[in-house]
């Protein structure tokens, strides 16, 4: 089966500084990854490469085998930056305005996303805790019914409990459909259930993609592998 998302030998330079130099990999279709790595090991900048927001200093990238661009964006919901989209609205009000500016995004599902993460419909997005600010974060973006969901630390500065709730969202999605998805996170230990994958990038290189299951049946996990590589 195709990639969902390939690097070839992409080199990423801001200013002299090499973040990514050489990175070659594939994020499989249909799976889970996790994308892993130290601060500023280049996760944020791959995910920017894949939306198009910056472009490669040299090498390939290839979404689904075609260059990033504004119209492919349309297969894909990035949780990016968690910037405040609509501190005036009330959170029902913000997913009425998802809807009316997102083509593919499911308002009914949504709803049903903020219930499931114990969130007020009538609370001002303004008023919300940094916990309940990604969660609703994360409803609107996996409300959008496309190919390629990327999540870029989703879980920073979140409480336990509503990591919890957020990883039980997400293992729903992935039950109910073959969505293909990339998660970055340094919490590894919630989602190691959750991946079917992981690739690590260090030294701007990219090492992976790993089977989850494999690592196991080697009777060895993501956070033996995380050790065994960056400590
Ligand atoms: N626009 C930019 N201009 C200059 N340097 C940048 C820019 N964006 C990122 N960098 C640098 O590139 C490196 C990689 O940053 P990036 O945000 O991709 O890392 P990260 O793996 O997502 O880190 P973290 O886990 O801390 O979020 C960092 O040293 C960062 O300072």
């Amino acid at each position: 089966m195709e990639a969902a998302v390939e690097l070839k030998q992409v080199v990423k330079q801001y200013g002299k500084k090499r973040v990514l130099d050489g990175a070659t990999v594939s994020f499989q279709t249909g799976k889970l990854t996790g994308l892993l790595g130290e601060n500023g090991a280049g996760k944020s900048t791959l995910f920017k490469l894949v939306m198009g927001l910056t472009q490669p200093t040299e090498g390939e990238v290839r979404v689904f085998g075609h260059k990033p661009s504004w119209k492919l964006n349309e297969r894909i919901a990035y949780l990016g930056d968690r910037s405040r989209w609509y501190p005036q609205h009330t959170i029902r009000e913000a997913l009425r305005f998802a809807a009316a500016v997102f083509p593919r995004f499911d308002e009914k599902r949504a709803q049903e996303y903020i219930q499931l993460m114990e969130l007020d419909a009538e609370a001002k997005v303004r008023s919300l805790s940094r916990g309940q600010e990604a969660r609703l974060q994360l409803s609107l973006c996996v409300a959008n019914r496309v190919d390629l969901i990327l999540l870029d630390e989703p879980f920073a500065g979140v409480d336990l409990l509503s990591r919890e709730r957020m990883v039980r969202l997400l293992i729903d999605l992935m039950l109910e459909k073959e969505g293909t998805m990339i998660i970055s996170t340094h919490d590894i230990h919630e989602v190691e259930g959750l991946f079917d994958n992981v690739v690590f990038i260090k030294g701007g290189k990219c090492i992976g993609d790993q089977n989850v299951e494999e690592l196991r049946a080697d009777r060895s996990s993501i956070q033996d592998e995380y050790r065994r590589l960056f400590g």
